[in-house]
């Protein structure tokens, strides 16, 4: 795209969030706003503590996102449930009768943020599973294994060959979202597999490699899981997400930590990008060459894996330099958003 062919504004059907962190209380009315503001819709991760496990503790949750909601904005939650060893497959079924529980969550125990009551051994889950894939519930996957021997960066490609070619060798109609992929491995695998499943892409992995992590110092609010990864592996997931391949689709993985659990020894992982969400998606798409690729990504490839409608309305994105603050409030404290203080070229209107 030449510089003279490059619109000052884009205009696309309102955007989704397959995949976000909206935590609770507090820290919710602070947050939901921001998400609400750029999405129509987001699928909301049970990641609390405790976890949401039931249909009762989601049916709860969502009626405690709707009342944080301010006036005048329109925001859907959809629902997930929180896979354990002990989920029972009419957990399931009661989840389905339901019209918003969209997927179940499967953290592998101690992967990430609150995922001490996740899986231990999918094995354990496979009558659940067959229940999930019976009445088409997707089951959405944090794809890293966990094992300390394992080196970091390679959790997400060894998790491939470990669990996912089995489990989708064994329960092949299973829908499958791999959320947030970091990896060529998992772009590649996704691409090429057979039957239904799809991936998530936040945008802090489009933009960004493991060095920002490391620039000029150590920079905690760069640090989230999957981790990022070298430049190869950005690259092919920026091909992914400009591809207009179906299966692949918006998922900020926004993720919501005080400044106190970011800026200390031992530091929580997660980015917080609802603040800001579309504007650095187009800025990714705008480097790819791909703006005209983003409606796909970020509206429409979602809900047809999901089976919804598309959103009515539209959104728009104007090249208007703006700067991001340097802390929101969160509950009784403050988060760092990525990007506080530096300038985003893309404005939501
Ligand atoms: N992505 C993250 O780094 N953190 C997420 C958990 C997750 O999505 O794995 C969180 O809940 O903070
Ligand atoms: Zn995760
Ligand atoms: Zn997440």
């Amino acid at each position: 795209m030449s510089s003279i062919e490059t619109p000052q504004t884009i205009t696309i059907t309102r955007p989704d969030d397959w995949h976000l962190h909206l935590r609770d209380g507090a820290h919710l009315a602070s947050v939901v706003q921001h998400s609400a503001r750029q999405f129509a819709r987001a699928i909301v991760m049970p990641n609390l503590k405790p976890p949401v496990t039931t249909v009762a503790a989601a049916t709860a949750y969502r009626e405690r996102i709707v009342a944080a909601l301010p006036p005048g904005l329109k925001f859907e939650p959809l629902m997930t449930l929180y896979l354990t060893d002990n989920t029972d497959p009419d957990e399931i079924r009661r989840a389905q009768d339901t019209d918003f529980i969209h997927a179940v969550k499967l953290y592998p125990a101690g992967a990430t943020t609150n995922s001490a009551a996740g899986v231990t051994d999918l094995k354990k889950c496979y009558k659940t599973l067959e229940a999930m894939q019976e009445v088409e519930m997707p089951l959405l996957v944090h794809g890293e294994v966990t094992d300390g021997d394992i080196d970091l960066f390679d959790r997400e490609a060894v998790f491939i060959e470990r669990v996912m070619r089995p489990l989708r060798r064994d329960l092949p109609e299973l829908k499958i979202v791999f959320e947030h992929i970091t990896t060529k491995d998992a772009a590649q695998y996704v691409a090429e597999a057979e039957g239904p499943i799809g991936a998530t892409i936040t945008a802090h992995h489009l933009l960004y490699n493991r060095n920002e992590i490391f620039r000029g110092g150590i920079r905690p609010h760069y640090y989230c899981l999957p981790v990022l990864k070298r430049e190869e592996h950005r690259l092919a997931l920026l091909t992914a997400a400009t591809s207009g391949d179906e299966r692949f689709f918006l998922g900020t993985d926004s993720a919501p930590h005080a400044i106190g659990a970011k800026e200390t020894s031992c530091g929580c992982a997660g980015c917080y990008t609802a603040l800001h969400a579309m504007e650095l998606y187009a800025t990714a798409f705008e480097q790819a060459g791909a703006l005209d690729k983003l409606e796909a990504f970020a509206s429409l490839n979602g809900p047809a894996f999901y089976g919804l409608p598309v959103n009515e309305g539209t959104m728009t994105l104007k090249r208007e330099p703006w700067t991001l603050p340097a802390t929101v409030p969160f509950g009784e404290s403050q988060l760092v958003p990525l990007n506080a203080g530096e300038q985003v070229n893309w404005k939501m209107l």
